[in-house]
């Protein structure tokens, strides 16, 4: 019964019940339609984003269907006919999904998640489909843009009493670990995922024992692994000495890793808090340190030679604080006419970029000799570039700048997560995702990859797509011209 309350069909928008019903009742429920789901800008001005959220995706097509709850619901709040409700009753997901794989760096306008089904089903997916591919893609990708700079050293995810909820702080804190996070304070993350949890302590067990000796000690004495956090009272004459003087009572009975400090100006006082622990003979204690960190000011810190070994990241890591959206779209690409032929369709702006590309789609990641990323090359769905000995690569709205590229690979970058209905795709261990990161990242040259004005990766379009969407623009332009005349 619980599982049937907690059904997730419901997780739509509204209007995308009401086009359900309108296609329902107008014998246009299965027409055959594909949408593809894509961002137009970089998050972050990032030179990359990391793609995250299938796994959460699968999870909710896996179960995907109304329960006896949901229907009563909407025959209480809606005018819907019954036999509508009986058609949502019986709603079994049927549709064909492909898409980039958790972990695959991924960049705008290239579609990430392709649907292609009944028209009516494509629909109801898409608010649950672009609610969590927008948000676990944004956070996997802040965290890569943080991990970046960190580099060697560790780094923690302490975002959970900061995110937006509690689904938030758990999809969120994996979607860190992908993009490059070694650990979590999120214990329940740590269980569901196998993320490694670790921690320190808060001020309110010093402030508990009103004294930085007593809670340190009282710590020591029930942990065998210790990290105090100095900084309740004052970092250097109080936090540091009264860390050591508990380290050195304890000896052999506690691992003392280190200190953590949360305020005041962290290089200068890492570097005092350094040299406390190097003369007291401390020199493998770590230094941590946490207080409203991001990637830029983790740089900074790093430039100012700050003595800092582990990072805990929260806020702005979770709530993506800079940009707190993605903003990707699902968009419909394909439609079946009344006489059963797919016609691709385009959604037109003023603005070039915003012009959608017509036509069912794949992406593919093209890469040189020296397994390096040359770019990718979106391609008609009929379209092998593998069989091709050479490859014109051009910008699609700039098309004076231009490559030909040889012996190349190009790698398709949607696979097949389900086929009608049936999933065909084997989940990967997060591990294993967290490695696909990584890799991807390695091909990808530093000049793409820098925080701050990266070079901007080439997304080309084939010579035959952008020929179509060329077509369809001038097609749908004389329709419109034709509509105007009447
Ligand atoms: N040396 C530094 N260079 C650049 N930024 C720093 C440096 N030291 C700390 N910061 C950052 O400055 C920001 C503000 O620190 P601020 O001094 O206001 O906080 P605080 O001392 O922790 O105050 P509070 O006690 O209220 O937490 C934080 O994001 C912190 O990470
Ligand atoms: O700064 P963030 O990147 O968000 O990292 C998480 C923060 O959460 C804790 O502070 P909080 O004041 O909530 O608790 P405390 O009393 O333990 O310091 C911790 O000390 C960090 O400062
Ligand atoms: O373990 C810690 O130090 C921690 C956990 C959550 C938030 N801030 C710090």
């Amino acid at each position: 019964m619980q599982q049937m309350i907690d059904s997730q069909a419901l997780h739509t928008d509204f209007y995308q019940l009401n086009m359900m019903k309108t296609y329902w009742e107008l014998g246009r429920a299965d027409k055959k339609a594909v949408f593809e789901c894509y961002f137009r800008k970089m998050p972050f001005k990032s030179g990359y984003a990391i793609f995250a959220g299938l796994e959460r995706l699968v999870n909710y097509l896996d179960q995907l269907k109304f329960s006896e709850d949901d229907i009563d619901y909407l025959r209480e709040v809606t005018d819907y006919p019954e036999e509508f409700l009986d058609y949502l009753k019986d709603f079994k997901f049927e549709c064909t999904v492909r898409s980039a794989v958790e972990g695959e760096m991924v960049f705008n306008d290239e579609p990430l998640v392709q649907v292609e089904g009944p028209l009516a089903q494509c629909q109801l997916i898409e608010t649950a489909l672009l609610n969590i591919i927008n948000y676990q893609t944004l956070i996997a990708t802040k965290a890569a843009r943080i991990k970046s700079v960190v580099e060697d050293d560790v780094v923690m995810e302490f975002g959970t009493r900061r995110a937006q909820e509690m689904d938030a702080a758990i999809w969120g804190t994996r979607a860190a670990f992908i993009g490059g996070f070694d650990a979590t304070s999120n214990v329940k993350a740590g269980k569901l995922f196998g993320i490694p949890i670790a921690g320190t302590h808060a001020h309110s067990l010093i402030q508990s024992y009103l004294d930085d000796y007593e809670g340190f000690k009282a710590y020591a004495m029930t942990h065998k692994d210790c990290v105090f956090l100095v900084d309740t009272y004052d970092t250097l004459l109080s936090g540091v000495p009264n860390a050591i003087r508990v380290a050195r009572e304890m000896g052999d009975k506690i691992n003392f890793q280190g200190v953590r400090i949360d305020s005041g100006d962290m290089a200068y006082i890492s570097k005092k808090v350094r040299k406390q622990l190097d003369e007291a003979g401390f020199p493998d204690a770590k230094i941590y340190a946490s207080n409203d960190l991001d990637e830029s000011t983790i740089l900074n810190l790093k430039m100012q030679r700050a003595k800092i070994d582990v990072w805990g990241v929260g806020t702005k890591l979770i709530t993506a604080y800079d940009q707190p959206a993605l903003g990707a779209v699902y968009k419909l690409v394909s439609i079946e006419n009344d006489q059963g032929q797919m016609v691709d369709s385009i959604k037109l702006s003023s603005n070039a970029e915003k012009v959608s590309t017509p036509g069912k789609k794949q992406v593919w990641r093209i890469t040189a000799e020296d397994g390096k990323s040359e770019g990718d090359y979106i391609t008609l769905w009929h379209e092998d570039p593998r069989k091709q000995n050479e490859l014109f690569m051009f910008h699609p709205v700039h098309t004076f700048i231009n490559k030909t590229v040889e012996n190349f690979d190009a790698r398709p970058i949607l696979v097949d997560i389900y086929h009608k209905g049936k999933r065909v795709y084997d989940l990967p261990e997060l591990f294993e995702i967290k490695q696909t990161a990584q890799q991807s990242l390695d091909s990808l040259w530093e000049e793409y990859k820098r925080n701050l004005n990266p070079q901007k990766y080439p997304v080309d379009l084939s010579k035959e797509c952008w020929n179509h969407k060329m077509r369809t623009i001038e097609k749908v332009r004389k329709g419109v011209q034709k509509n105007r005349n009447k």
